[in-house]
């Protein structure tokens, strides 16, 4: 054998140096002082040869070659072996040579490398998929940084001397059941050991650089011994580990992968804000509630957890995206923009959304009623009906300031009253201050159409029907409602256009104190309510010209000299010693409302002009009425002018475009969805329009009121309306007038409804609804499930019926009529 120079080093001056980039060459630091002079190594005794061994016969040779075999049918190392596997060429420790720094032998059922010992400089180590038992030939490396001895037999665990720079260490696929202490590999970052036979997590306290721990596959059935390690990724998956536990000082933990363990709940995860990425695969997690425990990782991005039962809960995907709304994976699936806004409006839909669900549920249920065109106290399209909103939060002073204000203005407004299923708190009277009905009534009520808006607060349904406005504009006055933000939203859907005034209470204590003297309210509810206090000045600052008017109702009586002088601004009264004189004022007055000329004039001239029972007296079609009538349109188009704001052209388009879309519908030229719904109407239509009843209202629509007008309110469900009244009998020929006029009228664009089929047909052939089963007060078949509000019942408020909590709310109803009976479930509401 010659002597050899070991392959590690190169003279500096050697030919196969030269075109080596030392580029990526890993510096290290100095030897250890047990290597003693770095030249000794240069001639190792029996260290094995690469490149220098020209001498050699061939004798020499087939010698070696039979012992090469020998060995290596042994699973024993060889020089040669070893020689062919180095790579990267660099420089040593000390700087003053060149060695090869990686070698890599892997899959050669090794079991014996002591050869290695030998190999004093090398830096990174590959060993997988040998046979290797013993790595205590790695204690003579004091500047290995990366060893893999992954697919091995190794049953022991780090055999060997820590060099000092080890930072990644692979002891994946071996048989190693015991974990020992590591304080010593204080360099550590990265650790594999997974596929071992580990059942308890230990020994690694110490270890102060570790980053990256992989136990997978072990027998760890608890998540232990990592306290305070620096761990930026832990997995543990395929364990045997059942509560997440022991994570809470890992705060640097990015990466956690915790798949096919037997976990039910993500708590225990809740401190850990850097996590960006879990993995909860294949783990017995069912209720999608866990998911909250994460909901404050505001940097998680992707969460694993697919087969889990979790996912057979219905709509598990968008309640998870929902919960999670920073997450951009969810089971490996991209969570798309669509599935995060239909998340948030399933689960928390901005008021817009709410509003248009509300109104496309009324429209809906309106249009899924047998529809007749029928005469309406309401004026027409081009004519809004004056109404007057009072919005703000709960116990701000609405009710009571509406209720003074119909009293004082009784001449000109009357209280709209709302629906509610909440029990009348005492001293409020059923039709005065709310029609109180049951929640069974109040579904029916939704289901044949009869709701404009629905809201539900604090548990309870509140809803305005069509019925309780039509029955202030029989009267001949303006409707005066109060409601919560939401109602507005939807409100303003609808084809009302009222004034809104908002009523804020500015003083957080005056409020509260207010809302506590009631002893109506819980303190969740209380603070519910002060709550809102700022969703209602963020909409005003946020949306400007959202509400017509704002009073800060902090002191009540203040508050109402605000709301009278407003409105009398808007109605353009002025006072007068006797207290109510009124006289026009021709100009804009100091609220900016534009005041009327002869209105009030004409009011106070004849008194009475408007009275129902005068009104009732004349037949409708008499030339009589045309009298009264005329006035009485003259009336209300100059209260409505007042009262309706003055819309941006932005608005008019808006508003237009609405009309014209159901003005299209109505004539079966519309989207599919209206069409759709006007089939389903066609048998009604006839019967319908062979009987348009007239109520006592209708003594006050204009008589010159066209089709057109009659066409939009239906559009905006005001007089195509279902009502066992509509299918009484009437003339032909009235029937023919009111049609005839439809077509003559100026609907300029719009073809006019084409109704000559309707007109000739035999009253005989019209059939009463009922033979279809759609009577006016059956709910109609065919609406869609999803369409029907949820009205979950809830226990009654606490101290409704009890307590008394209001201050007497005056009564601001015109005449001592007694006030509109809810409508009973088998009772249409607006007969
Ligand atoms: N149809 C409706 N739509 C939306 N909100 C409504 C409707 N009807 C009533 N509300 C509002 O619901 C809230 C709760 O009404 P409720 O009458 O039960 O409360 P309250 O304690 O008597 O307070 P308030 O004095 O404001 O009426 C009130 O703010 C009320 O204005």
């Amino acid at each position: 054998m010659t002597a050899a120079v070991s392959p590690q080093y190169l003279p500096r001056n050697s030919p196969i140096f030269s075109p080596v980039s030392l580029d990526s060459v890993t510096p290290h630091g100095p030897l250890p002082e047990e290597c003693g002079d770095v030249t000794s190594f240069l001639t190792t005794p029996g260290g094995p040869q690469r490149y220098t061994d020209t001498f050699s016969t061939s004798e020499d040779e087939d010698e070696q070659a039979e012992k090469h075999m020998e060995m290596k049918n042994k699973g024993e190392l060889t020089e040669e072996e070893v020689a062919d596997c180095l790579s990267n060429l660099g420089l040593s420790a000390t700087g003053l040579q060149h060695v090869y720094q990686f070698l890599s032998i892997p899959g050669r059922s090794l079991s014996n490398i002591s050869i290695l010992c030998n190999y004093v400089h090398l830096q990174k180590l590959e060993l997988p998929y040998n046979k290797i038992k013993d790595l205590s030939c790695v204690s003579h490396m004091p500047y290995l940084i990366i060893l893999d001895a992954s697919h091995n037999e190794l049953i022991d665990f780090f055999g060997f001397e820590p060099p000092k720079n080890l930072k990644e260490v692979d002891f994946s696929y071996n048989q190693i059941s015991q974990m020992k202490d590591l304080s010593a590999y204080s360099s550590l970052k990265k650790l594999n050991l997974d596929y071992n036979h580990f059942q308890e997590i230990s020994g690694l306290e110490k270890c102060a650089s570790l980053t990256h721990l992989s136990l997978a596959h072990n027998q760890i059935s608890r998540i232990s011994g990592l306290d305070n390690l620096p761990l930026k990724e832990l997995c543990l998956r395929g364990n045997l580990i059942q509560t997440i536990e022991n994570l809470q000082p890992l705060w640097t933990l990015q990466v956690l992968d915790l798949a096919c363990n037997r976990i039910q709940s993500l708590s225990g995860l809740q401190n850990l804000h850097l996590l960006g990425s879990i993995n909860l695969e294949r783990n017995q997690i069912s209720e999608i509630k866990e998911a909250t425990h994460v909901h404050d990782l505001q940097l998680l991005r992707e969460l694993n957890l697919k087969r889990n039962p979790v996912q057979d809960q219905p709509d598990y995907r968008l309640a998870v995206i929902f919960l999670l709304q920073h997450l951009t994976g969810l089971d490996e699936q991209m969570v798309t923009v669509e599935e995060k806004v239909s998340s948030v409006n399933k689960y928390d839909p901005p008021p817009e959304v709410v509003a248009a669900r509300d109104h496309m549920t009324h429209v809906v249920y309106q249009l899924m009623q047998p529809q007749v065109i029928l005469d309406s106290t309401l004026p027409g399209l081009d004519t809004p009906y004056p109404m007057l909103v009072l919005t703000g939060p709960q116990a701000c002073g609405k009710r009571e300031l509406a209720h003074k204000l119909c009293q004082e203005f009784s001449d000109f407004f009357g209280y709209g009253a709302c629906h509610t299923t909440r029990g009348p708190y005492f001293g409020e009277e059923n039709g005065s201050d709310y029609h109180f009905i049951t929640e069974e009534e109040f579904r029916h009520m939704i289901h044949m159409g009869k709701f404009i808006q629905t809201m539900q607060y604090g548990g309870h349904w509140y809803g305005l029907s069509l019925e309780a406005i039509e029955s202030v504009a029989r009267e001949g006055l303006a409707c005066v409602v109060h409601m919560e933000l939401e109602g507005v939203y939807s409100l303003k859907k609808s084809y009302f256009e009222p004034r809104y005034i908002l009523l804020i209470p500015t003083c957080v204590e005056t409020y509260t104190r207010c809302l506590r003297a009631r002893c109506l309210y819980t303190q969740a509810q209380i603070e519910c309510a002060v709550a809102r206090i700022d969703a209602y000045s963020s909409v005003n600052r946020d949306k400007p010209g959202f509400f017509d008017n704002v009073i800060v109702c902090d002191d009540r009586k203040e508050a109402y000299q605000t709301l009278r002088q407003l409105v009398r601004d808007y109605l353009g009264l002025m006072e007068q010693d006797g207290g109510l004189a009124t006289t026009p004022t021709p100009e804009r007055t100091s609220t900016g409302a534009i005041t009327g000329d002869s209105l009030v004039v004409d009011r106070l001239k004849e008194p009475s002009l408007y009275s129902r029972a005068e009104l009732s007296a004349k037949s409708p079609g008499s030339p009589d009425t045309d009298f009264p009538l005329s006035h009485s349109t003259n009336y209300r188009s100059k209260l409505q002018a007042e009262l309706t704001p003055h819309k941006t052209s932005a608005e008019q388009a808006s508003i237009s475009r609405r009309r014209q879309m159901v003005r299209e519908a109505l004539m079966g030229k519309s989207p599919a969805a209206y069409s759709q719904l006007f089939k389903r109407c066609a048998h009604t239509a006839p019967s319908s329009l062979a009987s348009p009843r007239r109520h006592a209202g209708s003594n006050l629509a204009n008589p010159g009121e066209d089709s057109s007008s009659e066409e939009s309110r239906a559009s905006s469900g005001l007089s195509m309306r279902s009502s066992a009244g509509a299918f009484s009998a009437a003339s032909p020929a009235a029937r023919g007038s009111d049609l005839g006029s439809d077509v003559g009228s100026g609907l300029a664009a719009v073809e006019p409804l084409d109704i000559s089929a309707l007109v000739h047909q035999d009253l005989d052939t019209v059939r009463d609804p009922s033979e279809y089963g759609l009577t006016p007060t059956a709910p109609r078949g065919g609406v869609p499930e999803h369409l029907s509000p949820t009205v979950t019942s809830y226990p009654t408020r606490p101290g409704s019926n009890a307590k008394p909590v209001l201050p007497p709310i005056p009564s601001g109803r015109k005449t001592a009529e007694p006030a509109p009976a809810a409508p009973a479930q088998n009772q249409p509401a607006d007969g």
